[in-house]
């Protein structure tokens, strides 16, 4: 704060604040104020360069607005998924508009509610009288409260919740709410307050371990070495020097961001995205048939024509309590492979690592890799669909896309031949991918155990499928 810079800051800061408080006070919706604008200009001046000075506040910060329970699943018990998603199929992309507008103007819908303006905060929270300047300001530092129908109003208890980040303070801020004047802390929705036993136990996430970086452009031998290292023990691994354009990712991460706030944007970003990772899919498909022993193309063949790519776009809030629920429940991806580019700025994806949870850290220009579960079936269960989670982030939100490769519902499926021997029996029985997926909507509301329904038990000698 010493330096000239950030004096000028300050000034510009000061400024702007008690230009926009003005403006609030001359309006006429402020009859009561009996102050001189020069009086009232002072006052401000004061007190906000107090609070830009202490870098308690940034009054200026832009306000921006996250619904933090943008999907609640209706009905069933399953876990509740914060996160909120876009499908992209077939290289047609089914963005589901409606549903992004209904979200969209169900927020906007409780923003104008609560009287808030989006765009500037101090007009809001100064829209009060004379008497109300000071404590008006204090509320801003103790815990945000807006003015509703004339009178101070928590934001806390506003029913499914929304988050509001305040610019480069936004933890000061995230403190302060939790220090609210009655001591009551901001907490999740109900809905979405997981059982104890489903919750996160953040503190127990390995962090000394991690899935490991595999770098695509190393020598054969070598990179199949470690893909078959990575795939048996992990199910799990990032590639870096993929070649994917690295500003195709970046304006990706963008559209996706945009996506969640705008409806009708840059789809053609989503198409050259697709096609790129189609090509990349390609390679990593040689690669993962290669480290089987297979030949480089006996993966992608098996797994049929006309495969379905399917891409998901997942935006998980900032939430109150990361503690109590979870940004997406813990699964397996059903299809054969999954490329997922998750922002760099925030970690959130934690997979199940010899049965402890580990934490995906972004590593930057890299794809996580992670197989599903139609790889983990072709390859007679050598190679595993690995669960895995995504948590929230007290401060931040993140976004991740994920590509999922699989095959079309008429393609059959089952152990590769060449990988089924005497002392590998095969694990699962041959199913046409339209049961797997039969079987997936059966188990809808349960932790599902889908491939298990496909497992051959050998008993005495005698084998027999698990399923019905
Ligand atoms: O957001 C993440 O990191 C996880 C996404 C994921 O697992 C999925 O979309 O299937
Ligand atoms: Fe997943």
């Amino acid at each position: 704060m010493n330096n000239v810079s950030s004096c000028d800051k300050i000034d510009e800061d000061v400024d702007q604040c008690v230009e926009s408080c003005h403006k609030v006070f001359s309006s006429e919706e402020n009859p009561s104020s009996s102050m001189t604008s020069e009086e009232m200009d002072k006052i401000l001046r004061e007190k906000a360069k107090d609070l830009i000075v202490e870098e308690k506040v940034d009054l200026m910060g832009k306000l921006l607005y996250h619904e933090v329970m943008a999907k609640k699943i209706d009905g069933g018990d399953d876990e509740p998924d914060t996160g909120n998603s876009v499908e992209i199929d077939d290289g047609k992309f089914l963005i589901s508009d409606d549903n992004i507008k209904k979200d969209e103007e169900a927020i906007l819908n409780k923003v104008v509610e609560m009287g808030f303006s989006l765009n500037n905060l101090t007009e809001e929270i100064l829209k009060v009288n004379d008497y109300n300047l000071e404590h008006s300001m204090e509320y801003l530092l103790s815990g945000l409260q807006v003015i509703k129908d004339g009178n101070w109003v928590d934001v806390k208890p506003i029913p499914d919740s929304f988050v509001i980040n305040l610019g480069d303070q936004l933890q000061k801020i995230m403190e302060s709410f939790q220090m609210a004047k009655d001591n009551t802390p901001l907490s999740l929705t109900q809905n979405f307050i997981l059982p104890e036993s489903n919750r996160p136990q953040l503190s127990k996430v390995s962090t000394l371990d991690s899935i490991p970086i595999i770098d695509l452009s190393t020598p054969s031998q070598f990179l199949l070495d470690k893909i078959t290292q990575a795939c048996e023990e992990y199910g799990f691994f990032h590639i870096i020097n993929h070649g994917v354009p690295q500003n195709l990712c970046k304006r990706m991460l963008t559209a996706i961001s945009d996506l969640f706030k705008l409806p009708h944007q840059e789809r053609e970003t989503f198409v050259e995205y697709a096609k790129e990772i189609n090509k990349l899919m390609g390679t990593l498909f040689g690669l993962i048939s290669q480290s089987l022993g297979l030949e480089k193309n006996c993966l992608q063949r098996k797994l049929g024509e006309k495969p379905r790519l399917k891409a998901q776009a997942n935006f998980y809030p900032p939430c109150p309590d990361p503690e109590l629920t979870l940004g997406l429940s813990v699964h397996t991806d059903l299809p054969a492979l999954t490329v997922l580019m998750q922002s760099d700025e925030v970690s959130g994806l934690q997979v199940i690592k010899d049965g402890k949870w580990i934490d995906v850290k972004p590593v930057p220009h890299s794809f996580v890799i992670n197989l599903g579960d139609q790889l983990q079936v072709l390859s007679n269960g050598r190679y595993k669909s690995v669960h895995h989670r995504a948590v929230t982030n007290k401060m931040l939100g993140r976004i991740s896309v994920a590509m999922f490769y699989g095959p079309n519902i008429n393609t059959w499926i089952g152990p590769i031949e060449e990988l089924v021997d005497e002392e590998h029996p095969a694990v699962y029985r041959r199913y046409k991918f339209s049961e797997f997926l039969d079987e997936f909507a059966r188990q809808e509301g349960t932790r599902r155990r889908v491939k298990e329904a496909f497992q051959i038990s050998y008993d005495h000698g005698i084998c027999s499928s698990s399923t019905p």
